[in-house]
C-alpha cells in the first residue's frame, strides 16, 4: 500500500506540485458503498488513460508534459445507481509494452475493461484489435468491454473518424463513445454506463428486463443534446 501511495504521489507532484491525491485516497478508503467492482483502463501509451481517470475521479485535466504510468495503480470512486452505492475500483495500467506482463496479472480480477485509443493517433486505433485478442486471452469470459476514442477535443488533429470507431465497436459487439479528458465530454457517462451494467448483472432478477447499455448511452447522449459533459 505504501509503495502504491508513494508512486501516485510522485506522479502528481511532478505534474502539479501537490500531494492532494494521497489525502483523497485515504479518505475514500472508508467511503460507504453497497457493492464494488474492479474496472481496468487499457490501451497504448499516451492515449490518455490516466487523464480520463483523473477527469472522472477529480473533475480535473492533467495537462502539461506527458509522464508515462509505471506499472499499475488504482483509484476508487463511488457512484449512485438507482439508490445503490456502487464502488468502482479503477486500475490505471501502463500502456508501454515493457509493462505488459505486470498488467496481464490483473486482467482476471477485472469485471469491466475500458479500452482506449487516441483519435489523433492511428496506430493506437489499429492496435485495438491486438488489445482485444489479449483481452480474450487473459480476461474473464463475461468481462464488460467498452471502447473509448479519447482526445475528441483535438478536432484539427483527428485521424480516426467517429464512424471507424463505431464500426470496430459494432464488429466486436461492444459499446463505444468518444471522450475528451480535457473537456470532460462523455467521461462521466462512460463510467456511469459501466457501473449500471455491472450493477444490473450483479443484482438482476430472472423476470427483470436486461439492462441495455447501448440504449442507455444513446438515451443519455440525446438527453444532453449530443455529448455529455461532466
Ligand atoms: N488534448 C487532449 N490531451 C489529452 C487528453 N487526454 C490526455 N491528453 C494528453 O495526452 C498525454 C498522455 O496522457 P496520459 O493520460 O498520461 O496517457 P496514458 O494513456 O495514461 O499513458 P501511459 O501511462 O503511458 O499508458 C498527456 O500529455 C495528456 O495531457 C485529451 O482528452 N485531450
Amino acid at each position: 500500500m505504501s509503495t502504491r501511495k508513494e508512486s501516485l504521489t510522485d506522479k502528481q507532484q511532478t505534474k502539479n506540485g501537490t500531494s492532494k491525491y494521497v489525502l483523497e485516497r485515504c479518505a475514500s478508503i472508508n467511503e460507504y458503498y453497497d457493492i464494488a467492482f474492479k474496472v481496468m483502463l487499457l490501451g497504448d501509451s499516451a492515449v490518455g488513460k490516466t487523464c480520463v481517470l483523473v477527469r472522472f475521479k477529480d473533475g480535473a485535466f492533467l495537462g502539461g508534459n506527458f509522464i508515462a504510468t509505471v506499472g499499475i495503480d488504482f483509484r476508487n470512486k463511488v457512484v449512485d445507481v438507482d439508490n445503490l452505492k456502487v464502488k468502482l475500483q479503477i486500475w490505471d495500467t501502463a500502456g508501454q509494452e515493457r509493462f505488459r506482463s505486470v498488467t496481464h496479472a490483473y486482467y482476471r480480477d477485472a469485471q469491466a475493461l475500458l479500452l482506449v485509443y487516441d483519435t489523433t493517433n492511428k496506430p493506437s486505433f489499429d492496435n485495438i484489435r491486438a488489445w482485444l485478442t489479449e483481452i480474450h486471452e487473459y480476461a474473464q469470459k463475461n468481462v464488460v468491454i467498452m471502447l473509448l476514442g479519447n482526445k475528441s477535443d483535438l478536432a484539427a488533429e483527428r485521424v480516426v473518424k467517429t464512424e471507424d470507431g463505431e464500426k470496430l465497436a459494432k464488429e466486436y459487439g461492444v459499446p463505444f463513445m468518444e471522450t475528451s479528458a480535457k473537456t470532460g465530454v462523455n467521461v462521466e457517462l462512460a463510467f456511469h454506463a459501466i457501473a449500471r451494467e455491472l450493477k444490473h448483472r450483479a443484482t438482476e432478477q430472472p423476470n427483470e428486463p436486461k439492462f441495455q447499455i447501448h440504449d442507455y448511452i444513446e438515451s443519455q447522449k440525446q438527453k444532453a443534446g449530443c455529448c455529455v459533459l461532466i
